[in-house]
Formats: structure tokens, sequence, C-alpha cells
């Protein structure tokens, strides 16, 4: 399989190299140069498959024989084994035409370990086969921050920074940053909101002598591999659901913010997994519901929420959206991108937003509405939602498709204990994170422009640089 760029401007590239190159560099995302089609034998076939093995056939699919199967085996066999639930992402009946699906059993108790510990252990088996240096560079509004240093915390050959906005991330989101006493993770608290720090990555990948002159790599959903990682789980949820109500439409409710997590399910409906529509589910930071009723896509004021992983107002993977919604059509992309940076908008023609509708419903869920459905749910089913799940469960009811929905549960209600408090209930931490609390924190606070940023990246990673090679140079060796 060979990977493009949405803006057209690159050579195809292998897999291993669209993993590496993260950001494409012509400044577009990285796409596949087709979608594998999956026939109705296919997913029979597949229904029987464990997480694990799911994962597998799919990441075959994308991988092609880059890297010998054993090998990849070994990656996704150790990327689950630190799940503590044996299904990895398994399946609760909330209501009778509702499920959640419960992304949050791994390390950090959110959606995001479900790719990031494949993209970690992807880049450690990177580094000992070419003998090379992986240097991570990242933004979060919470979850990916956490997730990615445990993903490669430990992992010889890797070494990353995360950004992420000061004061604006839960207290056990930061303590689950701040508090790795590893020598190889840097944490820089910027003074801005989510968006400056994903700005912020984007102009520093697009300097392409800073980039290669210190080997930087994404873990944000920029990176395919995040996305690819991502769709498993739609197959996997469906075929649980589809067993217990055979012949009923599905669909998928997904709390959004960088467009990630729903485009996995999108790229899953393209090849041929019979869900019906996907529903983004947002908070108050509503772009993309906005897009989805007008057609027009422009950010607004940044609003704090109770959901502040989601408080996202520029969505990355929508780019990747445009791409699909126009054909494949990288000229297009190309003008649309150019258009946004000129005058801050993109919109579409009607007959495209049918398309839009075709394939997406969308709903924002304002604050009040979120404590309420957390309260409300744990009232009737003693199941507690974080707040970006009860996003997700909220929209799903306001759009009463008649289909089962599954809402995406993506994280852990103890990550978000000042939303639980708000909705008037206690919960009790996993040991795993009570155990955080006192521990020494690391962090650095520094001004939300790239040059700051630069100049801690320089010594943090510049000491590295030169010492190993790049993993470009010497790829052969992988094959
Ligand atoms: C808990 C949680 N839910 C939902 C989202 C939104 O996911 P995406 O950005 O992939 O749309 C995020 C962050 O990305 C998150 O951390
Ligand atoms: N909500 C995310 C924001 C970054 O999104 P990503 O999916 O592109 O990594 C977070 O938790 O950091």
């Amino acid at each position: 399989m060979q990977y493009i760029s949405t803006r057209g401007g690159i050579a195809p590239v292998g897999f291993i190299q669209a993993v590496l190159m993260g950001l494409a560099d012509d400044g577009g995302l990285l796409v596949p140069e087709h979608l594998p089609q999956l026939s109705a034998a296919t997913l029979e076939q597949w229904r029987t498959l464990s997480y694990q093995e799911l994962t597998l056939e799919l990441l075959t699919l994308f991988a092609g024989d880059e890297l010998p199967r054993a090998d990849l085996r070994d990656i996704v066999q150790r990327s689950y084994a630190t799940f503590r639930h044996p299904d990895v992402t398994p399946v609760h009946r909330l209501q009778d035409d509702l499920y959640v699906l419960e992304l949050f059993h791994g390390p950090t108790f959110a959606f995001k370990d479900v790719a990031l510990q494949l993209l970690g252990n992807m880049y450690a088996y990177i580094s000992q086969q070419t003998g090379s240096i992986i240097h991570i560079l990242g933004a979060t509004s919470g979850d990916t921050g956490a997730s990615a240093i445990a993903g490669v915390s430990g992992k010889p050959g890797v070494r990353i920074c995360i950004l992420y906005p000061h004061g604006r991330v839960s207290e056990v989101q930061q303590l689950q940053m701040t508090t790795i006493a590893d020598e190889n993770v840097l944490n820089l608290a910027i003074e801005g909101t989510f968006d400056d720090a994903q700005r912020i990555i984007k102009e520093i990948f697009g300097d392409a002598a800073f980039k290669q002159r210190y080997h930087l790599r994404a873990i944000n959903s920029i990176n395919i591999l995040r996305i690819l990682a991502q769709i498993t789980y739609y197959f996997y949820a469906y075929f649980r659901v589809s067993e217990q109500q055979p012949g009923r439409s599905i669909s998928f409710s997904v709390p959004t913010g960088n467009f990630g997590d729903i485009f996995a399910g999108y790229l899953a409906k393209q090849m041929g997994l019979p869900i019906h529509r996907l529903i983004v589910a947002t908070n108050e930071n509503d772009i993309l519901v906005r897009f989805v009723q007008d057609g027009v896509y422009r950010p607004e004021a940044f609003r704090s929420t109770h959901s502040p992983s989601m408080d996202i107002q520029v969505a990355s993977n929508f780019e990747r959206y445009l791409y699909y919604l126009y054909g494949e059509n990288a000229a297009k992309v190309k003008e649309l991108m150019a258009e946004f940076r000129a005058n801050g908008l993109i919109s579409v023609p009607q007959a495209d937003l049918e398309r839009v509708r075709a394939d997406f419903a969308a709903r924002s869920v304002e604050n009040a509405t979120c404590l309420t459905t957390i309260s409300q749910v744990y009232a009737g089913s003693g199941y507690l939602l974080d707040p970006h799940t009860a996003c997700g469960v909220a929209a799903a009811d306001a759009e009463a498709l008649g289909d089962i929905t599954i809402a995406l549960a993506t994280a852990h209600p103890a990550k978000f204990n000042e939303a639980i408090a708000l909705s008037g209930l206690e919960q009790s931490f996993p040991d795993e994170i009570q155990a955080l609390f006192g521990k020494p924190q690391r962090q650095q606070v520094v001004p939300a422009t790239s040059e700051a940023v630069e100049q801690h990246l320089v010594e943090f990673f510049g000491a590295a640089s030169g010492v190993l090679p790049a993993p470009e140079d010497v790829l052969e060796t992988l094959t």
C-alpha cells in the first residue's frame, strides 16, 4: 500500500515512511492511495476474530508486506496485552437500543491508548530494527499526551515532547503526564489553548529543515497509523452488537474534537462495514456540527467546557474528510485549504452538503445537558459516564435515528472528576489513578509561540540528534 497527500504534493510513500512522515511534507495529511474494499463474505469470516486478530487483518491491508507478518502480530499482541479487559474494547448495553463501546480499558483510561500503544510499539520496533532515534513531538488537550507518553516511556531510542494548554486539562490528565520520571519525556505547558498547541506543532512540522535536523515524528492523529488503528473497534463493536440484534440498522455516536475518531468510523463505512449514520457529538465548540447543519466550516470563539478534551475549534482530520467528500480530489482539497487560510472558512454547496448528511448527523451538547446526562444515566442504570461519553449519549438520544446506536465511551469518568462532582456524584478512583496524587510533577510553562517551543526542542532533542541515524537513512534493514 502506498500513501499520498490530501494536497497531492508528494511522491507516494510506503507504510513505514508514512508513519515516520506524520504530517505530509506538502503540509497536507497522508491517506492510503486506495481504500481496501471488503466483501460481505470477508466480513462474515472476520466476525469471529478476536480483537487482536481483527487488528492484524486490518493492518495487513494497510501495511502490505513492509514488515514481516510475525513482527506485526507481535506488535499487536504486545499493544493490547496492556489492556485490562480481555475483549480490549467491550460493548455494554445501556438501554434497549443504546450501547456504549468502552474504549477506556488501556493504561491511561482513554480511547487514545488503543492507537497509541500500537504506535509506541511501532516506533520502538522501527528504532530497534534500524538502530535509529525517534523524536516525538505532540500536542494534547489532555488525553493524547498522557497516552502517548505511556506508549513510549522507558522504550530505548525514543524521546517525546508534549505540548498542552496550561491550566486547561483535568487534574488527572495533568498528573498522568507530569508525574512520569523518565528523562526521555518533556512536558511543555503552553500559555494558550489546544488550538495554539496544534498550530505550533504544525508550524514546526512544516519547517522541513528543522523537522529533518531533529528527526521529528508525530503521535497526533495527523499520523495515519493513529486513524488506521482506530478502525478496528468499529468492526469489532458492529460484530458484537449485530450478533445480539440481528437485522437492525446500526449507527455510531462519536464524541468529536479533532475529527480523528469519527473519521476512522467513516473509513470503516467506506470499506464496506454497513454503518447507517455517524453522529458527530460535540460540546459548545461546535464547528463540525455547524458544518453538517449549514455547510460552512468556520472557527468561532473558543469555549472552556466540562468535556475539555473536545475543546477544539480547528479539527485536524477534517482535511482528510474533504479529500473523500470530493472523490479523492487532491487539487480541490488544496484549493479549499488555501481558501481556509485566506478567508478563515470553507463553504460547501447544497449538493455536496446532502452527501455529507447521507453519512453524518450532528449535535452539539451544552454543558448543562452534559451534566444532567451523567446524573440521569447514573440514576437510571448505575452506569457512570465521563463527560465526553455523555455528549455522545445525549447526541444519540437527541438524534433518535430509530437505529441501534453505539456511543463511543472515550474515557473513564475518573479522568474527569471535576464534571462528575458537578453532576452531584462521587466516585472512587481506580488504584492506578489514585497512585498519581502526591507524586512530584515535572513541567515547564512556555509562551504559545513556535520560537519558544523550538528553543526547548533544540535543547531536549539536540544532544541526541547526530549520535544515531534517522530511520530513513537505514530503512532497508527493516525488510
Ligand atoms: C475523551 C475524549 N473524547 C473525545 C475526543 C475527541 O476525539 P477526536 O479528537 O478524535 O475527535 C477526545 C480527544 O481527542 C478525548 O480525549
Ligand atoms: N483530544 C485530543 C486532542 C488531540 O487530538 P489527536 O487525536 O489529534 O491526538 C487530546 O486528548 O489530546
